[in-house]
């Protein structure tokens, strides 16, 4: 379930899907769950109780495409396993504590006190997990770090890190803002979304539908919303693909730079999520263009394999500008030690 595409709702499958799953494994000690969107009063991980459970459903149209469906498969993991702790493990969390600056949309008052438009931040618990493997990896403390790191999976975002916390990141009220995603269409100039409503007619559902399900990768090549296919077609000359991973790559690029902005120096440039793992063209085509950053190219290119086993690899050669590290991601990993962090276990 913990794998389940985020496009595809699991919705009253839920379950009985995790009925299977249960029925294959050790009965749990407790039980963590990720949710996206804590909203503005889940501000830790916490037990998930009757009135956390209120507060979900009331943040659950702030991420749509997360916690809608992960609803369900909460109520049903509670309902299957009512004698085990459940814990919400929020990505926001990381974020809670971003500068007034980095967290404030240009709008008036009444915008941001009234309907809490504010810049929450996404992927906390990746980017948790990508930092401490960080520290491990350079051999200095996190709270002497100052790192851009990069998630990019299904979503994507990137987040500047200083002394161990998140100071700036890409995705904002929702996670549509920012990079270009698999199927999410990143940021976009808002009065282009005016112009669609009036000039064209769109309904909210219908820019809804396509900003979140048909758009980045996928909308702009047409075929796929994954780079593994992306590079492929590439090659065989796909010029729809091509433009595709251009447009991604730079993205990317802005969203690092710019997330450079709240740092004074940078330690490192840290990859995580899928298309970070393993898609080296990727790495290569982001890091070789950010030499303004004292970033470069001519990255290696690890076995995913020892990728996996060791959790994380420098990519950079040694001794040629800004370290650059893949982590494999760690979500899952980090939910547990939430969750049992939460708990006391
Ligand atoms: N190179 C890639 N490797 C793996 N997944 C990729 C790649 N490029 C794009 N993707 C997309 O990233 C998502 C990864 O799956 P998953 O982790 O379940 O999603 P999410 O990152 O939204 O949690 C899928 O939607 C997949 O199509
Ligand atoms: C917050 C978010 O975009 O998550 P994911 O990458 O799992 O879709
Ligand atoms: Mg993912």
């Amino acid at each position: 379930m913990a794998d389940r595409d985020a496009s595809e709702p699991p919705g009253p499958a839920a379950a009985a899907e995790l009925r299977n799953f249960l029925s294959e494994v050790p009965a749990p000690a407790a039980v963590g769950h990720r949710i996206v969107h804590g909203g503005p009063h889940l501000t830790g991980h916490t037990l998930i109780d009757a009135r956390v459970r209120a507060l979900l459903a009331d943040v659950a149209d702030l991420a749509p495409l997360h916690v809608t469906p992960a609803l369900p498969v909460v109520d049903a993991a509670r309902e299957l396993l009512p004698d085990v702790p459940h814990v919400a493990c929020f990505d926001t969390v990381f974020h809670k504590d971003l500068p007034a600056q980095a967290r404030t949309y240009a709008v008036p008052e009444r915008w941001r006190a009234e309907y809490g438009l504010r810049r929450y931040g996404f992927h906390g618990l990746s980017y948790s997990w990508a930092l401490q493997r960080t520290a491990q990896a350079l051999g200095r403390p996190v709270d002497n770090l100052q790192v851009v790191l990069v998630h990019m999976g299904g979503g994507c975002s990137a987040c500047a890190v200083r002394n161990g916390r998140s100071v700036d990141t890409t995705m904002g009220l929702t996670p549509l803002e920012g990079l270009v995603m698999s199927r999410r269409s990143g940021s976009l100039d808002p009065g282009a979304l005016l112009w669609l409503q009036r000039r064209h007619g769109l309904s909210t559902d219908e820019l809804d539908d396509t900003l979140h399900r048909h758009s980045g990768l996928l909308g702009l090549s047409g075929t796929s919303g994954d780079t593994r296919d992306l590079v492929r077609a590439r090659a065989e000359g796909d010029a729809a693909a091509a433009l595709a991973l251009a447009t991604f790559t730079l993205s990317c690029r802005r969203g690092i730079a710019s997330m450079a902005a709240s740092l004074d120096r940078l330690d490192a440039l840290v990859f995580t999520g899928e298309i970070g793992e393993d898609q080296p063209e990727v790495r290569e085509e982001i890091c070789s263009a950010l030499t303004v950053l004292g970033v470069r190219g001519g990255l290696l290119v690890p076995e995913l394999e020892d990728l996996m086993r060791e959790g994380h690899r420098r990519v950079d050669q040694a001794g040629r500008g800004v370290p650059v590290l893949v982590v494999a991601t760690g979500e899952t990993q980090q939910i547990a030690a939430e969750t049992r962090r939460v708990l006391g276990m």
